[in-house]
């Protein structure tokens, strides 16, 4: 069963993905109107748990604030609000008050037959929205994963409606009105509390865009056969959710019982300036926490007794520097280059004066991580097209706006980041990071990983540098470990999301300062099943 739910847990499909693998189902022999009753079962019971039954006669102080007796059903014309119809006929039976709003005159056949039993059981039906105005509880049927179009009138002036009386939604499958696909709002969508994701994660759901309505998303497995999965999307899904299991199967743990510190990979991180100092400071701290064997960061000469106080572990190079305070050029230590290391994170706290190291650092043969100032020389450059000749791997993680600079020809990168994404590393041949809530990771095959899960409290200067840092030591280690550099960098992301949410929920969202991120990353570690090994 674990398996199973591991499999399911990674997949996201699109809406076309998710009805070829439904028309299997259905082609297979399986009744549409019986997968839709054991679908709404799911959800009903779902409901219950989320919301039980508030019965008048018992003591009011028992019920809890999620109690609820009256539950609205907003029921849209196709299969969603046909499951909104029967989560309504089996809440009822269950001693809920059932209301229902349904603004439609043309039903699906299976959908009108649901509607027509739920009023030959006396439950009212309102094709206004303002009866469920004191409901404890609105379950969203309007629309799943058929939507095709901008929503209009009446429907989305009720949806509006609805979003202002602030009350606990639960959405089937989607918030009605979200892009299966991009997220996007198409014209206007359900703030909903909690959505129950149906069978497998939406592709929706994991947008930037989607955040502010999907409210707490859970998956409601229906037993969708793993066979019907594969036939559709093919062996390796070219869309991927990090999943703790496969972020910490990634990890360089445990450890071999005999190694030693250069077999544990050594990074050089080039960061930092008169100006940024702290970057630097925050980049070799997050690389500590990452575990790898030898850490030698390369700064502007006068940051050396800084970055030596900071990291006594590190081996500091201080470089010459211009007169900005700026690495002027690139001074290793007697008998190394850039060889001499397993893998290079360069660009926090450089500023742009310390372009003239860059194209050294492009001509090195071993990984190399590109981030900050970094990607905007090399955005200057105009020299994403150099990329595609190295001959070792490269990673880019910019945010929205480096990226619009490193790749000012790919559209508007907030309506489909994923897209977006995917065409910058098939551009650049890197693997590129596109930071958000939910940070997407692509290669230059296509394949794409999202990292569901984060906290705002990331939204401060000084954690990016930290993700250097992390994903910096992680490639130092990985190309020792064969593990692919696409899979640690989106193990570097899930690593550096979960750090944040522990400390999020120690120190509230206010309380995860960059340096603290950096505590937290080895305590989120410690508090996994990996961390005792
Ligand atoms: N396929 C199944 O048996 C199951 C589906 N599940 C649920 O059903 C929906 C998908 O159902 P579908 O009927 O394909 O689409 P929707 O319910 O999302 O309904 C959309 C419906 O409305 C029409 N429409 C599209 N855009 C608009 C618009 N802007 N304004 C008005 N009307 C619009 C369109 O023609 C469709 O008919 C899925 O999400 C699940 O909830 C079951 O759970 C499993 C079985
Ligand atoms: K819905």
């Amino acid at each position: 069963m674990k398996d199973r739910q591991e499999q399911i847990a990674q997949v996201i499909v699109t809406a076309q993905q998710m009805r070829e693998i439904e028309e299997r189902i259905f082609a297979a022999g399986m009744p549409v109107v019986a997968l839709m009753e054991k679908v709404a079962g799911l959800i009903t019971r779902r409901v219950q748990d989320i919301y039980p039954l508030f019965c008048q006669q018992e003591n009011k102080a028992k019920a809890s604030s999620s109690s609820s007796s009256r539950v609205g059903i907003l029921t849209g014309p196709g299969h969603n609000g046909g499951d909104g119809l029967v989560v309504a006929r089996e809440l009822y039976f269950r001693g809920y008050e059932v209301l229902i709003y349904c603004p439609f005159s043309k039903l699906k056949e299976l959908t009108s037959q649901h509607l027509q039993y739920a009023r030959s059981l006396g439950l009212p039906c309102y094709d206004s929205i303002q009866p469920l105005q004191d409901c404890d509880l609105l379950i969203d049927g309007l629309f799943g994963f058929g939507l095709e179009k901008t929503l209009t009138d009446p429907v989305a002036t009720a949806i509006n409606q609805l979003n202002e009386w602030h009350k606990p939604i639960i959405s089937i499958d989607l918030p009605s009105g979200l892009h299966t696909d991009t997220g996007e709002v198409l014209g206007t969508a359900v703030r909903a509390t909690h959505t129950l994701c149906l069978g497998l994660w939406k592709q929706g759901l994991l947008q930037d865009q989607a955040l502010d309505y999907v409210g707490k998303a859970e998956l409601i497995d229906f037993d969708i056969p793993l066979a019907d999965i594969q036939a559709v999307l093919g062996n390796s899904p070219s869309i991927k959710r990090i999943t703790k299991t496969t972020a910490l199967s990634t990890l360089p743990l445990p450890r071999p019982p005999v190694t030693h510190k250069y077999k544990e990979g050594h990074l050089l991180l080039i960061c930092g300036s008169r100006r940024y100092s702290g970057g630097a400071i925050l980049t070799g701290l997050g690389a500590r926490a990452s575990g790898v064997g030898m850490l030698s960061i390369a700064v502007p000469e006068s940051l050396k007794s800084l970055m030596v106080a900071q990291l006594p572990e590190a081996l500091i190079i201080g470089c010459p520097e211009t007169e900005s305070g700026a690495i002027a050029q690139l001074q290793l230590p007697p008998k190394t280059d850039l060889s001499s290391f397993s893998a290079i994170a360069c660009g926090p706290g450089l500023t742009q004066d310390a372009s003239p190291i860059l194209q050294e650092v492009l001509d090195s043969t071993i990984p190399l991580l590109l981030d900050a100032d970094g990607l905007n020389i090399l955005a200057e450059m105009r020299s994403i097209q150099t990329l595609q000749k190295r001959q070792i791997s490269t990673v880019l993680t910019p945010h929205t706006g480096e990226f619009k600079r490193l790749f000012p020809d790919i559209p508007d990168a907030n309506h489909d980041r994923v897209k977006a994404t995917r065409e910058a590393a098939a551009q650049s041949g890197a693997v590129v990071l596109l930071k958000g809530a939910r940070t997407v990771i692509a290669n230059s095959q296509g394949t794409v990983w999202i990292n569901p899960e984060s906290t705002p409290a990331l939204a401060r200067g000084g954690s990016g540098d930290v993700l250097t840092g992390l994903i910096g030591g992680l490639l130092a280690q990985a190309s020792s470990k064969k593990i692919s550099v696409e899979e640690i960098v989106a193990t570097g992301a899930w690593w550096h999301s979960q750090a944040a949410i522990l400390a999020a929920q120690e120190r509230t969202e206010l309380g995860v300062d960059a340096h603290t991120l950096t505590n937290y990353l080895i305590a989120v570690l410690a508090s996994t099943s990996i961390g005792h090994l």
